[in-house]
């Protein structure tokens, strides 16, 4: 599975404590994320991150592109709900992608280690079923 990791400057450490600690599983993975938020979870969980550019410099559009051409199958997006963000639009779009796909997004930790959990049962492995139908 393709796993998107994205937090904003206030939940990055949240981001890689939660990568820590579920990184057996996340492990087994490919894994993308935004600029800065890849820097720092290669460096400080050891980790191969396919980084795109920083969120705020279209970082969350490429990953909204990968969405749109069914290259992601998990997005944690460890959103800062109390701060401004500069590129709003940028990630409500991200987030309006995946429901438009139907890609399952943790906006919080608490969702995150749901969906990190239903993927260790393979409660997602539908999305390969999915694209194996459309190929
Ligand atoms: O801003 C972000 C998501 O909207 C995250 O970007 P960075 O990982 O580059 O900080």
């Amino acid at each position: 599975m393709n796993i998107a990791l994205i937090a904003h400057d206030k939940k990055k450490d949240d981001l890689i404590r939660f990568v820590l600690a579920y990184k057996p599983i996340i492990e087994k993975h490919s894994l993308f994320a935004t600029g800065t938020t890849g820097k720092r979870i290669s460096e400080e969980t050891g980790l191969s991150v396919h980084r795109f550019r920083s969120g705020p410099l279209g970082g969350d559009q490429e990953i909204g592109s990968y969405i749109a051409n069914d290259k992601m199958d998990l997005v944690l997006f460890f959103r800062d709900p109390l701060t401004a963000q500069p590129h709003e639009p940028d990630v409500s779009a991200l987030i309006r992608l995946c429901d438009v796909y139907s890609v399952p997004l943790a906006t919080n930790m608490g969702t995150a280690e749901v969906l990190v959990k239903g993927l260790e049962r393979g409660d997602i492995e539908w999305r390969g079923v999915q694209k194996e139908r459309e190929d």
